[in-house]
Order: structure tokens, then sequence, then C-alpha cells
């Protein structure tokens, strides 16, 4: 059965932890008092549907359900986890809490806080050993940080539990040791902020110019090194010292304003909120989010392709998820082998997805099959694998962005070298395309068609025969031009 996460605060942040537990197949229970918050969570929803399953590389699991509640109470009843996301003052925080804990018990509490310690969170607290800081980052659905922050009284066996939860739903737990105000990440974010800040009041860049400054160069560069891995490798072959040696003095010299903040007054709001339209008022916020996601996704999917910073949590989170999937059997025949959402860039001139997707949208049902009968990457590592010979794609219905799809699989026949599919791809029961595939078994190195072994043939053999007792399609064994019977 699926779990209950209860989000409280439906705002940015409480609307991103929905997407990224409702996506991953949680069930989902907000408390919100915003009239507007079901229109915002709905379309922070949308942002992460057609955002998150680009990045997994097998089909999404079934999304959880979503539910708004009228209350912290009903909220949170049957809870497995709980995140606070209110807006930043500790004494909201703290009634929050307290509401919570009147009908919750020993479930985990995180808090999204940007700043707060967690001592300073649990402070008159029913249970502070359950209050915690788990703060994200904007995305929340895309962006795999959670600084997880306990204090002296926290339940370590409880923190411990909740660092698996949040890697189950595709995050990256950082264990921040040491509470301290802004945990670690938000400290640099402030530190660069306000130097920006400066370099505006003092007339020595615009907003515009100083994102260059950061996007053009080293912005890219944090987002795969980070900090001193980026400085070793600037130290050249002496590394890390002669990096050290040679920009140690300038911490001394005048390359920073940090110690001081600009007067935060009506003037600087204006002068910094005016640039800040003048650069990118032409696009929504909405636009903007879209425009951002989809850079993401570019940036994490080169970073997943080398298994490299946050691109090897997606890819330990896809790891874990195939093992979960090839533990569950298919319902039904035809088999349901993958889901899929159409996604912006699957779109093409004539406003409907496009005819290569088609083709994808097999291979991930096909490539799910495959890995279900035993084919998966690890035999492909023995030198074996099935190769595509041929296919027929009819093309039967239209998807626009944001569909949802199933891929499903009925086996036509098969043999010892050979599968012969049939695969439907469909939006809510409507067949939208069908291809009809020969799969051949081969010895990769000797680049020749041979038998599968036992394995394979135990599982396979049985679902041709299950698979005999269902109507032949229609479709099956046409061919280009074939006039209809
Ligand atoms: N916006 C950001 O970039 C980030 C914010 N955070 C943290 O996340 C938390 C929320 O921030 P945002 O989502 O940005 O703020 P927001 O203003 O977008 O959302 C706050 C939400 O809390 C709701 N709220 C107020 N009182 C409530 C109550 N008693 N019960 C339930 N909901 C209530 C408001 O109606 C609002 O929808 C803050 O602690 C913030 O520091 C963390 C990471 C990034
Ligand atoms: C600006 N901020 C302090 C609310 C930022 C964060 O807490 C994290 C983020 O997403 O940048």
């Amino acid at each position: 059965m699926a779990r209950k996460a209860a989000i409280i605060g439906g705002g940015v942040i409480g609307g991103g932890w929905a997407a990224r537990f409702l996506l991953n197949g949680w069930n989902v229970s907000v408390f919100d008092p915003d009239p507007e918050a079901e229109r915002k969570i709905g379309e922070v929803l949308a942002n992460a549907r057609a955002a998150l399953p680009a990045l997994s590389d097998l089909p999404m699991q079934s999304e959880g359900v979503l539910s708004f509640a009228a209350s912290i109470t009903e909220a949170v009843e049957g809870a497995d986890y709980i995140q606070e996301s209110v807006s930043e003052r500790l004494d909201l925080k703290h009634r929050v809490f307290a509401q919570i804990q009147q009908s919750s018990h020993g479930v985990p509490i995180g808090s999204s806080t940007s700043g707060f310690k967690p001592s300073e969170l649990q402070e008159g607290a029913a249970d502070p050993s359950v209050i915690f800081v788990a703060h994200p980052f904007n995305p929340v659905y895309l962006l795999p940080l959670a600084e997880v922050v306990p204090s002296a009284r926290s339940d370590m066996a409880l923190i411990e539990r909740v660092k698996e939860v949040l890697r189950e739903i595709g995050m990256f737990p950082l264990h921040v040791r040491k509470e301290i105000d802004a945990h670690i990440a938000d400290r640099f974010l402030e530190a660069v902020w306000r130097e920006a800040l400066w370099l505006v009041k003092d007339g020595v860049a615009t907003t515009e110019e100083i994102d260059e400054a950061i996007r053009m160069g080293f912005g890219l560069r944090w987002g795969q090194m980070g900090l001193f891995e980026t400085y070793r490798v600037a130290g050249g072959e002496a590394g890390m010292k002669h990096f050290m040696a040679q920009f140690g003095p300038c911490l001394t010299w005048p390359w920073t304003k940090l110690m001081d903040v600009p007067e935060f007054n009506d003037e600087l709001v204006d002068l910094i909120a005016g640039q800040s339209d003048a650069q990118s008022g032409h696009h929504t916020i909405r636009e903007l989010e879209r425009i951002r996601d989809s850079n993401l996704i570019g940036f994490l999917r080169a970073l997943k392709d080398r298994n490299w910073g946050a691109g090897k949590v997606l890819r330990d989170h896809d790891a874990r998820r195939a093992v979960a999937l090839a533990a569950e059997v298919p319902q039904g025949a035809p088999m349901v082998m993958a889901r899929m959402q159409v996604l912006p860039g699957w779109i093409d001139y004539n406003g409907h997805m496009t005819e290569s997707r088609y083709l994808f949208a097999s291979s991930e049902t096909v490539d799910a099959f495959l890995r279900f009968i035993g084919a998966d990457v690890e035999y492909v590592k023995t030198g074996f694998s099935y190769y595509t010979a041929e296919t027929h794609i009819m093309h039967l219905g239209e998807a626009r962005v944001g569909d949802a799809l199933t891929g499903s699989i009925q086996v036509l026949a098969a043999d010892e070298k050979r599968i012969h599919l049939f695969v439907r791809i469909e939006k809510a029961g409507e067949v939208l395309a069908t291809l009809e595939q020969m799969l051949l078994h081969v010895d990769m190195a000797a680049g020749k068609t041979c038998a599968a072994p036992q394995m394979i043939l135990d599982r396979v053999l049985p679902l041709a025969a299950a698979h005999d007792a269902l109507p032949r399609p229609d479709a099956a064994g046409r061919h280009v031009g074939q006039r209809k019977a």
C-alpha cells in the first residue's frame, strides 16, 4: 500500500515536496489555509510532471493520490512522514508543530526552514525528538539535495530512517553534523547574495551582468565539482597547496564587502526589482520555471551519463527502483510494462507527439519487458542481448503534452532465438499506436544470433503460451499500404 506524506504549507516549497512525493508513488495530503493553494500546487505539479520523468531511465511509478485537508489534524492522520513548509517565522512554525503533535505521535516531522536551527524549532514541543530540519532546494522535485539537520535532542534512529525515505524519493540527504544558522548551503547563498546586492547598489554591475558572470563561468563549474574540487584543479599539477599559496593572500585584500550588509531600504529594493524586471520581465514566473526545469534536465542528464555528482544520485535512484520493479509482477495480459509522460520536447510542429517518440515509447516498454524476462543490463554485460530486427508502426491517435501513456506487451510468439512482440501505446484506454516487433537473441562479440539461455526461455516461453489465448491483434502481420480486409 502506498505510504502517506503530510505537507503542511503548500507554497513554493511545500508544492515542490508534494510533487516529489506524489511522483514517487506516495499519497500526499496538503494543508494550507491559502484559498489559492490548490491552484498553485496544481501548477507546480504540472511542471513537475513535465520534468521529472525526463530524468528517469525507468518507467515512472504510478503517481500517488493528492488530497487537500481542511485542518492539520486531518492532513497528518495516518501519515508516515510530515514535512512542514510554512513561512519562515519561528512562532508560526512552533504553533504548527504543536498542532501536529496533538494528533501525531512518533512520526518524523521535517522542517523546510532555510535558516532556523533544529534546537530552535524543537523549543516547547511535546516531542522534540522527532522534529528536525530537512532543507530542500528549489525546485524540490528536480534538485536532489536535502540538508538533514538533527540536534542533540533528536532521535538518531529516526533520522537514519528519514534519510532512507529521502533516498527512496530520489533525494540526496546531506547529514549536517553540527547545527548552525542557515545550515551549510544557505550560508554560501547568503554570502553571494550580499556581495551581489553591494555590486548593484554601488553601481558596479546590473542584475543581468551579475547573472552573466555566474552562469557563463563559475556557476557551470560549481554544478559539477563544487568549490574545493574545482580549486584543487585550479592549483594546476601542484594541486590545492599551490592554489592556497597563490590565492590565500587575496583574502586580506579588498576583494569582498561581505563584512558589511547594504542598508535594505526601499531604494535598494526598487533598484534591484527594476533591473530584474528589465532583465526578465518579458517572461512570466511559470515560463521561467519551465525554462529553468528544462535547463536543469539537460544538465542533470549530462551528469547522469557521466555518473557524476547529482547525476550519480539519479543513477542510484534508478538502480534502487530497478530492483523493486524487477520484483513486481506486471499485471494482466497484455502486460502493462511502462508508464510515461509526454514531455514538451516530444511535441512536433503539428502540436502533437512526434513519430520518433512512438518508437521511443515502445523501446521503453520493450526494455522493461526484457528486464522482466532476465535480459537486463547485468545480462548484457555477459556479452549477450536481444537486438531488434524489424518494426512496423501504426499511428492511430494523437498525444499532447502532459498526456500519461502506458506501453503494454503481447507476446505473439517466441522460440529459442526470436521473440515476436506486439506493443500498444495507450492514453487512458485509447490505443494511439501499435508496434509489431521481432527481436533476435545475439552473441554480441560474434555478431550472430544464438539461442537464449534456459533461464530466459523459462520466463518467455510460458508467457508466449499464455498470450496465445489472447485475440490476435488485427494489425499483427500488416505491412505498409495494405488494404483493410
Ligand atoms: N523559496 C525558497 O527558495 C525556499 C524556501 N525554503 C523554506 O521553505 C519554507 C516555505 O517557504 P516558501 O514555500 O518559499 O514560502 P511560501 O510563501 O511560498 O509558502 C508558505 C506557505 O505557508 C502557508 N501557511 C502559512 N501559515 C500556515 C499554517 N498555519 N498552516 C499551513 N500553511 C500555512 C502559506 O499560506 C503559504 O502558502 C520556509 O521555511 C522557507 O525558508 C526552503 C528552501 C528554499
Ligand atoms: C533564499 N533561500 C534562503 C530561501 C534559499 C534556500 O533556502 C534554498 C534554495 O532553494 O535556494
